[in-house]
């Protein structure tokens, strides 16, 4: 994307909130840093635009089924409290949310006050899918990955999912200084268990958000249903997340469950095949079992489908 795409897209942005930062859209570059836009054949999408694409990828993941352990169609998997309308309503509800960090992060580069900034309009998001799911926790990890997902490509309009995973991995390496004194269930899990969580991901620049695309590419190319695709990357997710969701509630062993049953459905063909579909089904009963959810798999797996339409909505333009 060239310099002068950049400012006419700023020009013509028309934003659906204010930036709460002291940056502006002043684009702020080191002075001989690589250039944001990386690909010049790609048009920018328009304002809203990816909070929309973010919003459909929340629903699409919690639409498909039947998911191991995690709500979907089919009902609510190893939780009591939350059903698929709960999640199709805090979907719904954060577009705004995603829509204020897309406007909140354009024009600008990653730094310490853009952090703070979405991470801001990030705490208000899960205020936001509190009140709408009475205070059930739907969202929050993927309010996290996808916003900073959604900002890098607000940041970087046109970039490869490689580059937008890249800047949303520097944005999450800057110190969250406003992060209230909450001991959540990750951070605890992660403190007991030595991973590194929902940060630890980010910070890594979303490599299982990659795996998923992976897989949902390669099936796609086999001639996968959509579906088949969606499921298989969500179990490729499932292999090697040290999800937090998963040790919070049934400690390393669902941990290992996870990851054992999902190499066996990949290793049967995964769920395009009878036998793959039955080793899902049975992950499905030994993590209902276990009470256990791979919600941060899940998280991923949104992820890789906000890259992908994004990739596709680039194309397509
Ligand atoms: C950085 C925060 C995400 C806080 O993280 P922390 O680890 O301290 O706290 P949790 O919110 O408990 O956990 C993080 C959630 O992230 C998902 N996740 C887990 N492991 C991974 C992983 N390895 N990689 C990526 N993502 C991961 C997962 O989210 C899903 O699970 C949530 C439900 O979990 P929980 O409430 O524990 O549900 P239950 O088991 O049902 O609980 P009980 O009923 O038993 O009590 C659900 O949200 C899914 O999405 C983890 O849970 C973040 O909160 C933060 O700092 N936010 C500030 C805003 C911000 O910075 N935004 C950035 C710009 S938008
Ligand atoms: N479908 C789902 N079920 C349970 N937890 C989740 N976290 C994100 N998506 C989820």
């Amino acid at each position: 994307m060239s310099c002068l795409a950049v400012a006419d897209d700023t020009r013509s942005a028309a934003p659906l909130s204010p930036p709460l930062g002291g940056e502006g859209s002043v684009q702020k570059e080191a002075k001989g840093a690589k250039p944001l836009y990386a690909d010049a054949s790609r048009p920018v999408p328009p304002t809203g635009g990816l909070a929309d694409l973010a919003v459909s990828a929340l629903i699409a993941e919690a639409e498909l089924s039947p998911k191991p352990g995690l709500v979907d169609a089919r009902g609510p998997g190893a939780h009591a409290d939350v059903e698929l309308g709960h999640f199709l309503a805090s979907a719904r509800a954060l577009r705004p949310t995603f829509a204020s960090l897309e406007a909140a992060a354009r024009g600008r580069a990653p730094s310490q006050t853009l952090r703070e900034d979405l991470a801001a309009i990030g705490r208000a998001g899960e205020a936001a899918m509190f009140a709408v799911t009475g205070g059930v926790n739907t969202h929050r990890g993927a309010i996290f990955a996808l916003g900073l997902l959604v900002a890098a490509a607000a940041i970087r309009p046109g970039a490869s999912a490689d580059e937008i995973r890249a800047t949303a991995g520097e944005i999450a390496r800057f110190p969250d200084r406003a992060a209230p004194p909450l001991d959540l269930n990750g951070a605890r899990a992660c403190r007991r268990y030595g991973v590194a969580g929902a940060r630890g991901e980010a910070a890594a620049g979303f490599p299982h958000a990659q795996a998923a695309l992976d897989m949902l590419q390669t099936r796609r190319a086999q001639g996968a249903s959509e579906t088949v695709a969606r499921l298989d990357a969500l179990l490729a997710v499932m292999t090697s997340l040290d999800d937090t969701c998963l040790l919070h509630r049934g400690g390393r062993l669902a941990l290992r469950v996870t990851r054992l049953g999902a190499r066996a459905v990949i290793a049967a063909g995964g769920a395009t095949t009878p036998a793959g579909m039955a080793a899902l089904r049975s992950l499905d009963r030994r993590l209902l079992a276990l009470n256990a959810s791979p919600g941060g798999a899940a998280d991923m797996l949104a992820a890789a489908l906000f890259l992908d339409a994004l990739d596709r909505a680039s194309w397509e333009a």
